[in-house]
């Protein structure tokens, strides 16, 4: 049987079998692991073992490997991947570097100016006056150190007591920033889960939540983690300061934090190249990807970069979704807390038992996220595998070749400026249309969150191209669909509502772009289309934390034509 060591390709794209074995071979485990159902098939012209799980030999078998031939290429693999990283530009240069640490360093001496002007129209006598202090932590990416060039930076603010949110951070400190001349396209959000202020400073993205403690003096670095500083504070604040905390504590838990930031940064190319990143989109998020690589970091604390790589896709290939991924931090749910959070893919956030990442997968997302950590686990689990190269990894999703039609997304405003708040808006209810599209369709949506813009138009706009894969075959009523929409996004939104127009396309209709069909497609393809880079600045304010609304099941899509 050739089944254990059969390479999927992109056009015999990986199935889903929820009631047979599969059989494979895995390193220091004699030869074979068998992974009951529900599980993979990896290759549908392939006959899957019987149930009762017959074991399948694998060619070479691993015991007859030369270790030393082994360690030889591990090696190569890894130093291949480290070049591949840096021809990739994935890390930001120094002078990048110095850009970013130089508005943080702007921006703690703006809230430290801020914190006594507060102090002060609040009549705090002189002494608490000349003590009070406030300062700038910052999270996310740019605080685990695995930025990207496009990153922005999640700075939160930590003030004293006195400071309110609503007085004293959305307005005098707001106003403060909007008269500095490095700060441009500032704006409050205030009805997110994390409120915050959003602007770009120098030209680099900005997320600036507030928490406030109890205390009158915030050391610079203050430990948010000792429980001194976390006494009697407001919900608000706990939710604002939980990215700081689960950052700090990912990068404890860690047993090599640079070996961890290499895998992350890597692990983030490839979610954008998969068309798997993006929250919003009902993907994964940084802060998902950073939990599931801190993981894996954690069951092998001696793998070499590359190994970890190996073993990122082979863990999260067989996951027994929707078990829980958490961090060996000596606790664990209960089994009302893994119902508790309702979602197909539960990752729980370090530094409290009950916290899980956010999350808008759905049926269809789930299952591209799954399919995409086999593809990687396939193309990487053969150590010996010839002409072995990265680049196939990191190739980009190739969408017109995977579905013939798509569903297009035209948004567009009057003005330019108001572009940006009304894709915003409007991507904070994709998930809503995304289910409705499964709904419709029977089958399969797959959301791709690249942004292209129609220069053939004259209006400032933005357009999307979700694939749809049928289960029956009655087309779709893309207008009951726009009609159901429209309606969803019509109440909310407090600016200047743009158009809004779905319709379906055939594949060959698509944008000819080498990022979305390879230069695959054949024949009338637009060629006025632009890309515009994934960027965070456009992630909409409002769904800044929002909460998880998932309820189905982690039920298996039926295979269809993938
Ligand atoms: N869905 C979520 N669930 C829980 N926390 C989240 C979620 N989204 C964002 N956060 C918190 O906010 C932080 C910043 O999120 P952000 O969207 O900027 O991603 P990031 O990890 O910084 O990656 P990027 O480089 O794309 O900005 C995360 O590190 C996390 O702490
Ligand atoms: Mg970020
Ligand atoms: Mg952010």
């Amino acid at each position: 049987m050739e089944a254990a060591h059969a390479y999927p390709s992109e056009s015999a794209p990986v199935f889903v079998h929820p009631n047979r074995f599969l059989v494979y071979p895995q390193a220091g485990n004699p030869n074979i692991l068998i992974v009951p159902p529900p599980f993979l098939v990896i290759d549908p012209s392939v006959p899957p073992p019987s149930p009762s799980g017959v074991l399948v030999p694998f060619n070479p078998p691993i015991g007859t490997m030369n270790p030393a031939l082994l360690r030889r290429i591990d090696e190569e693999r890894s130093m291949s991947l480290l070049q591949f990283m840096a021809n990739e530009g994935l890390v930001p240069s120094p002078e990048e570097e110095q850009k970013r640490d130089n508005a943080i360093q702007k921006l703690k001496q703006i809230v430290s100016s801020w914190i006594k002007k507060v102090a002060w129209q609040r009549r705090l006598p002189k002494h608490q006056i000349a003590v009070t202090s406030a300062t700038i932590l910052t999270y996310g990416s740019y605080g685990l150190g695995v930025h990207s060039p496009e990153s922005d930076i999640d700075a939160l603010c930590v003030g004293p007591f006195f400071a309110t949110i609503a007085e004293d951070f959305f307005v005098v400190l707001h106003n403060m920033l909007k008269r500095r001349p490095e700060v441009s396209e500032i704006h409050c959000v205030k009805s997110a889960k994390v409120p915050l202020m959003r602007f770009k400073f120098d030209g680099i993205s900005i997320d600036l939540p507030y928490a406030r403690l109890k205390v009158l003096y915030v050391p610079e670095n203050v430990d948010i983690l000792n429980p001194f500083f976390l006494r009697n504070i407001d919900e608000t604040s706990w939710k604002s300061l939980s990215g700081v905390r689960a950052n700090k504590r990912i990068l404890q838990l860690v047993p090599n934090v640079k070996n961890f930031q290499s895998m992350l940064r890597c692990l983030k190319l490839w979610a954008k190249r998969r068309g798997v990143y993006g929250t919003l989109l009902g993907y994964l998020g940084g802060v998902h990807l950073a939990i599931l690589a801190a993981y894996v970091c954690q069951r092998y604390p001696d793998a070499s970069f590359n190994a970890l790589i190996m073993n990122f896709f082979r863990t999260f290939a067989f996951w027994p979704w929707p078990t829980p991924v958490m961090l060996n931090e000596g606790m664990y749910p209960s089994t009302a807390d893994i119902i508790e959070t309702r979602s197909l893919m539960p990752i729980r956030l370090p530094s409290s038992p009950y916290e899980y990442c956010h999350s808008n997968i759905t049926r269809s997302t789930f299952y591209r996220i799954r399919t995409e950590f086999v593809r990687g686990h396939h193309i990487t689990r053969d150590v010996l595998k010839p002409n072995f190269s990265w680049d196939s990894v990191f190739e980009h999703f190739p969408y017109s070749r995977r579905y013939s039609q798509f569903v297009k997304i035209y948004l567009s405003t009057l003005n330019q400026d108001e572009l940006g708040d009304w894709v915003g808006w409007v991507k904070s209810r994709f998930r809503g249309l995304l289910l409705k599209l499964e709904e419709e369709v029977q089958g399969f949506c797959d959301p791709n969150p690249t942004e292209y813009v129609d220069t053939e138009k004259t209006e400032p706009n933005m357009v999307f191209f979700w694939g749809l894969q049928h289960n029956r075959n009655n087309l779709v009523d893309i207008n009951l669909v726009e009609g159901e929409f429209l309606k969803n996004i019509s109440n909310g939104f407090d600016g200047n509502p743009g158009k809004m127009e779905l319709s379906i396309v055939l594949a060959s209709q698509l944008p000819k772009n080498a990022k979305f069909d390879n230069g695959s497609v054949k024949g009338s393809t637009k060629s006025y289309w632009k890309i515009v880079e994934y960027d965070k600045k456009r992630s909409p304010p409002c769904l800044v934390g929002r909460v998880a609304v998932d309820g189905e099941e982690a039920d298996c899509p039926g295979s269809g034509d993938r």
